[in-house]
């Protein structure tokens, strides 16, 4: 059996963090694990509370999976603080982890800040250098690089410097883009696009936890970076079109096995 791990936060309306990492493993064949760094009061409208988990609860979590399972791939995600993580970032590197794809969660959609502003140097500084795959939006990849990207040249050179911040790969995730739906892969020496026609909905809550999370499916599943990061664009392009209207606001994408199944972004025999 595959196994992924996601290191996240806890989105109580199941939509995103957490929840959406396992379901998205789930719906991809592979078994999912789980350490909780923080626990949102969460729902579709916005998040109206956020309780970090001390850091020894979080290194003992990362420790009882490492010693005990092996773990195909891991996903990070919300880590709230700069104490967070540096103890994530350390426990990866003393349990030897392998296939580590970093969602540099920053705000909810709903506009939390669900990583704090003196956080992001310690996310560069400790995690980027340890990530095989690195998955900002356009917002993140600004925070990060400290210059706008809103259009594909931008994009290309946030892609670039955050690739000089040390991890092997990175995909600038177009999904606020106007138009299209492209997001932008780069090796460190050349761009690949990946582009699907925009899903006129409003119900996207939990799209990037989903997208990252099915590309550490992907390598769980042993397969080269850039046919991870494609099957995951196609999961969360159909997860997309069959999100749905729930609570008062901005709905959850899909997870259900059998839709991926008859999709073809996932064979029957994986
Ligand atoms: N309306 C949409 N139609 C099609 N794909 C989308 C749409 N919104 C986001 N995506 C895709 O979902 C993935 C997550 O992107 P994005 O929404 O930018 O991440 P985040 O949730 O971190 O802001 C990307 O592959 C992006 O292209
Ligand atoms: C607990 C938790 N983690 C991450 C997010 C952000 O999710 P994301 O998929 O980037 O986008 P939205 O869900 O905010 O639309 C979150 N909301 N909660």
């Amino acid at each position: 059996m595959k196994t992924a791990l996601t290191i996240a936060g806890s989105d109580s309306s199941g939509g995103a963090g957490i929840q959406a990492d396992l379901k998205t493993f789930s719906a991809l064949g592979v078994f999912g694990m789980s350490v909780i760094t923080a626990i949102t009061a969460q729902n579709t409208c916005g998040v109206t509370n956020i309780r970090e988990l001390d850091e020894e609860i979080i290194a003992d979590q990362i420790a009882a999976v490492y010693d005990d399972i092996p773990v195909g791939a891991v996903k990070v995600g919300m880590l709230s603080s700069a104490e967070i993580t540096r103890v994530v970032a350390g426990a990866l590197v003393k349990h030897g982890a392998a296939n580590v794809v970093v969602d540099p969660v920053m705000v909810a959609k709903s506009g939390s800040r669900l990583l704090k502003v003196e956080a992001v140097e310690a996310l560069i500084q400790f995690l980027f250098p340890i990530a095989d795959v690195v998955t900002p939006n356009l917002h993140e990849a600004a925070e990060i690089v400290g210059f706008p990207v809103g259009n594909r040249a931008s994009m290309e050179r946030a892609a670039i410097a955050i690739k000089a911040m040390g991890p092997k790969y990175v995909v600038v995730k177009g999904g606020h883009l106007p138009g299209a739906a492209c997001d932008l892969f780069y090796d460190g020496k050349e761009f690949a696009y990946l582009t699907n026609e925009r899903i006129e909905t409003k119900h996207t809550h939990g799209t990037g936890c989903t997208f990252s999370s099915a590309i550490a499916a992907g390598l769980a599943k042993r397969m080269p970076v850039f046919e991870a990061v494609a099957v995951a664009k196609r999961y969360i392009t159909v997860a997309i079109s069959h999100g749905f209207s729930l609570g008062k606001g901005v709905g959850p994408t899909h997870h259900f096995y059998e839709l991926y199944s008859q999709a073809g972004v996932v064979g029957d025999g994986e």
